[in-house]
């Protein structure tokens, strides 16, 4: 049995192409997607059109229905890992494998320190997955499921490959994770815009607040020794030139970058919307705490990250380009 562990946006739609194929799976999560769930059963949609089904999946609301997997898959948000991590401990075997589908960097350490028999495998997810209620969760963007190879998963990559989910597997994922880092630093841009990533990215303004934050990422990276992976197609380095770019020649040159849903947005904006604390101290904030622990700075990422707290609290969340660009650039 594989069990989704936090079963939200990326845990209902990676355990539900799972479902849809016949694997065993039981998700665990809360009882207001569960009470979808049980109403509507569960639809899994994606931008190429395609739509599958699962009329009754095994959706849980407590941790001991993990008990004894055979595989778990985390998609909690960063703030919750360490929780999850204390309530699966008293009930998986030693040894089951316990892969991370988060964001960030930390999350496959904090699981390490609260699962010391399991086998922490990192991953990342790399589409974005909009949860449109009554049971329904839609990928609007490309992208693969990227875990670290590891012994331990090799009796489950067929399950994967069938179900349209394939396991890419890396030797490392550290660098795939700070690549994906680079694309996450727009969450709290995203989520501060108000808008949709597509609408969001298309404007340079935005996109040039975008690239400082990536700036100081590459910065910290190279003082941390990280050295991040291909990003989107393209070399890490070159991203935050793109993003510069005028809009025209931007639509042209990096129109991979764009092929995004017209209604997606970011898992910041979602938390933002729905009145939970967001992951930004993991995002933004990592590249903050991971330039401080280097002797350096990152004040485009402290105040992105500020910001979003203010807009936790009830504060703005319709900030133009221009004006994001501007709070940038204004110490605090
Ligand atoms: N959504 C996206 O497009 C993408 C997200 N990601 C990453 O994937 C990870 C998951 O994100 P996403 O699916 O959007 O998050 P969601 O918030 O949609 O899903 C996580 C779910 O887990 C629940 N949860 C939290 N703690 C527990 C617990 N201890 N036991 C059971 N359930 C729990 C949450 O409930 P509650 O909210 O009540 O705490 C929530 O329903 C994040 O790291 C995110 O950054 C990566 C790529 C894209
Ligand atoms: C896919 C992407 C980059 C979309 O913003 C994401 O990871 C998120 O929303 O958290």
């Amino acid at each position: 049995m594989i069990c989704v562990y936090g079963a939200g946006s990326i845990g209902c739609y990676v355990g539900g192409r799972l479902a849809a194929a016949g694997v065993d799976v039981v998700f665990v999560g809360r009882e207001r997607v569960a009470g979808e769930v049980r109403a509507h059963g569960l639809t899994i949609t994606d931008l190429d059109g395609a739509k599958e089904r699962i009329e009754a999946p095994r959706y849980e609301t407590t941790p001991e229905a993990a008990a004894g997997a055979d595989l778990v898959l985390v998609t909690v948000k960063s703030g919750a890992t360490a929780e999850a991590a204390d309530q699966l401990a008293p009930l998986l075997r030693p040894g089951t494998p316990v892969v991370s589908l988060q964001n960030g960097l930390r999350n496959p350490r904090v699981l390490r320190a609260g699962l010391p028999e399991a086998e922490v495998v990192p991953g990342m997810v790399a589409f974005n997955v909009v949860h449109q209620g009554e049971g329904r969760v839609h990928r609007g963007t490309d992208g693969r499921v990227e875990v670290q190879a590891h012994p331990a998963l090799d009796a489950h990559l067929a399950d994967f490959a069938r179900a349209g989910v394939p396991l890419a597997l890396h030797e490392d994922l550290v660098g795939v994770q700070a690549g994906k880092l680079l694309l996450n630093l727009n969450n709290p841009i995203n989520a501060l815009s108000g808008l949709p990533l597509r609408t969001e990215l298309s404007q340079r303004a935005y996109r040039r607040v975008l690239a400082r934050a990536q700036r100081e990422a590459l910065d910290a990276y190279r003082a941390a020794g990280i050295r991040p992976a291909k990003t989107a197609g393209a070399d890490p380095r070159l991203l935050p030139v793109v993003l510069g770019l005028p809009d025209a020649l931007f639509t042209r040159l990096a129109a991979a970058m764009l092929a995004i849903d017209p209604h997606a947005r970011s898992s910041t904006w979602d938390d933002l919307e729905a009145g939970k604390p967001t992951e930004v101290d993991y995002l933004n904030g990592e590249i903050a705490a991971l330039a401080a622990e280097h002797g350096t700075t990152a004040p485009v990422n402290e105040r992105l990250t500020a910001l979003v707290h203010e807009a936790e609290r009830g504060g703005r969340r319709d900030w133009s380009g221009p004006e994001l660009l501007a709070a940038i650039a204004r110490p605090d």
